[in-house]
């Protein structure tokens, strides 16, 4: 009897060199570095290099991948207006997903799947990505957009082009941990995503957009902005109880919590969990210190009644919040910071491809005779 693996849970499809998840020490590597060391000390650029390449840069590489990122920030006008132009009803995942399939129609560099074409393309995206973030937020504000300051580095410039001021270097600093900690998780369900696409022979734009559609969904990145509506819905810290007695007796899953791989806690929780408490201790937000501890009554409940712990989109949710992000933003940021993993993932495909193409037990009707065509109790 075949033996069957709903959701592929627990399969390994294929060999990666980009990142793992030590068991024994619960922590996350990216190309061997331990992925807290690169956040206590290393910028989000720096490890954009490090998963493509799969060394650090040096600092005259670093600063030649930067001058090229800052280069390439500027939207084209007919880009710019297909975010001005979308309904403001549509999530900025689809705005974000439409402007990378228009921009792969622009892109008349070489499509031949090869490791420097792809790199390119790469950069290309982790420089306009956020400038389309951005100025999707801000016509949703109707305000208009704000072109890029070259003189800025990826993470200051994205809060330029969101609000026309950089914060203080703590709140820069805990965005630019996120964007680490998301940048990279080996195979899950986007980055499989984006491999499947690749595994055709099909180009990285395709691969990406698919990958967006993945990350949407509240199961996976889409729970990073489920947390933020779940914490306005229970309001206060001394709802938790109530709240959570309910929405377990309706069997809702809480959002922010569990994860397929992870059973006793993500490794990146801890990291941005402390870049969260740093960011509450600088907010100028009246709410933030409520909102922190109704967020960590939340998790306790969730940990004392099901034993389930927080995966790094509960914290992330909260600290995008309190820089000043709108909450359908949140996960646009995670996409300003997972491309660097996609697009590293789509290379490493394409170095030993084989077409992704699993098998499934057929449970449908046993074979059977066509009815004769144009009668009239020919239908079932
Ligand atoms: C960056 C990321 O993408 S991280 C993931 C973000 N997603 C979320 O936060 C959404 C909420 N979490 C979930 O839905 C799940 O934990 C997932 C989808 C992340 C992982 O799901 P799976 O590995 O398939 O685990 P599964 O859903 O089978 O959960 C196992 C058990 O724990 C329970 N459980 C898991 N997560 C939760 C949750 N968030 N709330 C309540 N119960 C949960 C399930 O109901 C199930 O219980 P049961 O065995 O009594 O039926
Ligand atoms: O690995 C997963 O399934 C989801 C996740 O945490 C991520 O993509 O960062």
């Amino acid at each position: 009897m075949t033996q069957i693996h709903r959701g592929l849970a627990g399969v390994v499809v294929d060999t990666t060199g980009i990142s793992t998840v030590v068991t024994e020490t619960n922590s996350l590597t990216y190309r061997g570095y331990p992925v807290q060391d690169l956040a206590a000390s290393r910028s989000f650029e720096e490890v954009a290099h490090l998963l493509w390449y799969g060394e650090l840069p040096t600092t005259t590489q670093l600063r030649e991948l930067e001058a090229r990122e800052r280069a390439l920030r500027p939207l084209d006008r007919a880009a710019a207006e297909i975010v001005a132009r979308l309904p403001a009803t549509c999530h900025p995942m689809d705005v974000l997903r439409t402007v990378i399939s228009y921009l792969g129609t622009q892109d008349l560099t070489e499509d031949d799947g090869s490791l420097a074409a792809n790199r390119a393309k790469s950069l290309a995206l982790l420089a306009r990505l956020p400038t389309v973030v951005a100025a999707d937020q801000r016509r949703r504000r109707r305000l208009d957009p704000i072109p890029p300051d070259p003189s800025l580095g990826l993470a200051e410039n994205f809060f330029h082009m969101c609000f026309g001021a950089v914060p203080a270097p703590e709140v820069v600093r805990c965005f630019e941990i996120s964007l680490i900690l998301y940048a990279e998780h080996s195979f899950n369900a986007s980055t499989f995503t984006a491999r499947v696409v690749t595994s055709t022979l099909s180009d990285l734009y395709s691969a990406v957009t698919a990958a967006v559609g993945a990350l949407k969904g509240p199961l996976h990145g889409g729970a990073n902005e489920a947390v933020m509506h779940t914490l306005n819905e229970i309001g206060e810290p001394e709802r938790v109880g109530a709240w959570l007695d309910r929405a377990l007796a309706e069997k809702r899953k809480i959002m922010g919590f569990g994860h397929r791989v992870y059973k006793h806690g993500d490794s990146r929780v801890p990291i941005m969990s402390q870049a969260l408490g740093r960011l509450v201790a600088v907010s100028d937000d009246p709410r933030a210190v409520r909102l922190a501890e109704l967020h960590a009554a939340l998790e306790k409940a969730v940990f004392d009644r099901k034993g389930i712990h927080p995966n790094l989109d509960y914290p992330a949710g909260l600290a995008y919040h309190l820089m000043g992000f709108d909450i359908p933003l949140f996960t646009p940021i995670f996409v300003m910071s997972r491309i660097t993993g996609w697009t590293a993932h789509i290379a490493e495909q394409l170095q030993a491809n084989v077409l992704i193409r699993p098998l499934g037990t057929y449970t449908g009707p046993a074979q059977r005779d066509l009815p004769v065509a144009g009668r009239a109790d020919s239908s079932p």
